[in-house]
């Protein structure tokens, strides 16, 4: 049986991508297009997976007033679907595209409170699923009111049945989450400076906050740094990536192509030269596009060539 993957989204959303040339604050602007995706971390993360033909799991947490949009997406791609209903509508959050100059603007909405009754449901289906997957990615924000203890929870209790946890997520439950020694987290700069408490303005100071989580016990570590690549950490081994320089349609989801790259890396066994090869080039692949989607398989593993890997130790 393939090993499985499941993701966890606590706060998914429908991306409404609006594309508004020269989007000017405090004035009024003009939408050209736009498009709405199914989106939220863990289900951009699973969607990247399933575009790569890796079987995956979703669960978390859906308003049951507009769940068709999600439903037809996992159906179209292949997802099995085991996400808990809630009360409600999911949120829907903006993209502003600002395509001439280069720029994206998002809205994110608070998201839709759960009970500690759903949280419970939650739990049962996360057992459930430990039963037949060995990975498990919990993603993205918590709806407002949601206990900072929620991914730290839910990290410790899947650890403590052998299974390896990808945390990627922002915050206190972020910072609690990392307590519980996930095996594996991808925050990007901000997200790093808000987890250490210090700006870091350069490589060194990025490498430092890298080693206090290595040290704290973390496995791996993915620094995500937007147009400037990414640094790769395990062990004592670090790695910087940098993407060819590329049109950008959207940088949305980026981050979560980079978790699915990573751990499709580690399930094929590959060193972390070639996971952070492979995270990259899913990252690169997402950029083309509006909504989680990756190009052809072949396409992808093409394009880890074209990506640029330093290796800082080894
Ligand atoms: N403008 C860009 N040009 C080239 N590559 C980019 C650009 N933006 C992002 N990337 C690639 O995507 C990766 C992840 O992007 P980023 O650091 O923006 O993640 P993120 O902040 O977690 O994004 P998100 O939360 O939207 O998923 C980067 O490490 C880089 O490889
Ligand atoms: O509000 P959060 O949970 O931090 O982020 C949500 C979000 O911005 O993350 C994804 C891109 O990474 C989008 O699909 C989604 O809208």
């Amino acid at each position: 049986m393939p090993v499985r993957v499941a993701t966890v989204t606590l706060n998914p959303a429908i991306d409404q991508t609006i594309s508004i040339p020269n989007f000017a604050v405090g004035q009024v602007n003009r939408v050209e297009w736009e498009q709405a995706d199914p989106g939220g971390k863990g289900v951009n993360v699973a969607a990247f997976l399933a575009d790569f033909g890796s079987p995956v799991s979703v669960t978390g947490f859906l308003g049951a007033g507009n769940t068709e949009i999600f439903r037809s997406f996992f159906a179209a791609k292949g997802i099995d679907d085991h996400f808990v209903t809630v009360p409600g509508r999911t949120r829907a959050n903006v993209k502003i595209l600002d395509q001439p100059n280069k720029r994206i603007t998002d809205i994110n909405l608070p998201g839709l409170p759960f009970s500690p009754e759903n949280l419970a449901s939650l739990q049962t289906v996360i057992d459930r699923l430990a039963a037949n997957h060995d990975w498990f990615v919990l993603s993205g924000s918590t709806p407002a009111g949601t206990p900072d203890t929620v991914y730290a929870d839910l990290v410790a209790g899947l650890r403590r049945r052998g299974k390896r946890v990808v945390l990627d997520a922002s915050g206190p439950a972020f910072a609690n989450g990392v307590e519980a020694l996930p095996y594996a987290v991808k925050p990007n700069l901000e997200e790093l400076e808000e987890l250490t408490g210090r700006t870091l303005p350069d490589e060194a100071a990025i490498l430092a906050a890298v080693q206090d989580l290595i040290d704290r016990g973390i496995g791996c570590i993915a620094v995500s740094l937007g147009p400037d690549g990414a640094i790769f950490a395990e062990g004592a081994e670090r790695i910087a990536t940098r993407p060819p320089a590329v049109v950008v349609r959207s940088t949305v989801g980026a981050g979560d192509a980079m978790v699915a790259g990573f751990v499709l890396g580690k399930l094929r066994g590959l060193d972390l030269e070639g996971c952070a090869r492979l995270a990259s080039a899913f990252s690169l692949g997402t950029l083309a596009t509006v909504g989680p989607h990756l190009p052809p398989p072949e396409s992808v593993e093409q394009s880890m060539s074209e990506i640029d890997v330093r290796v800082i130790a080894r």
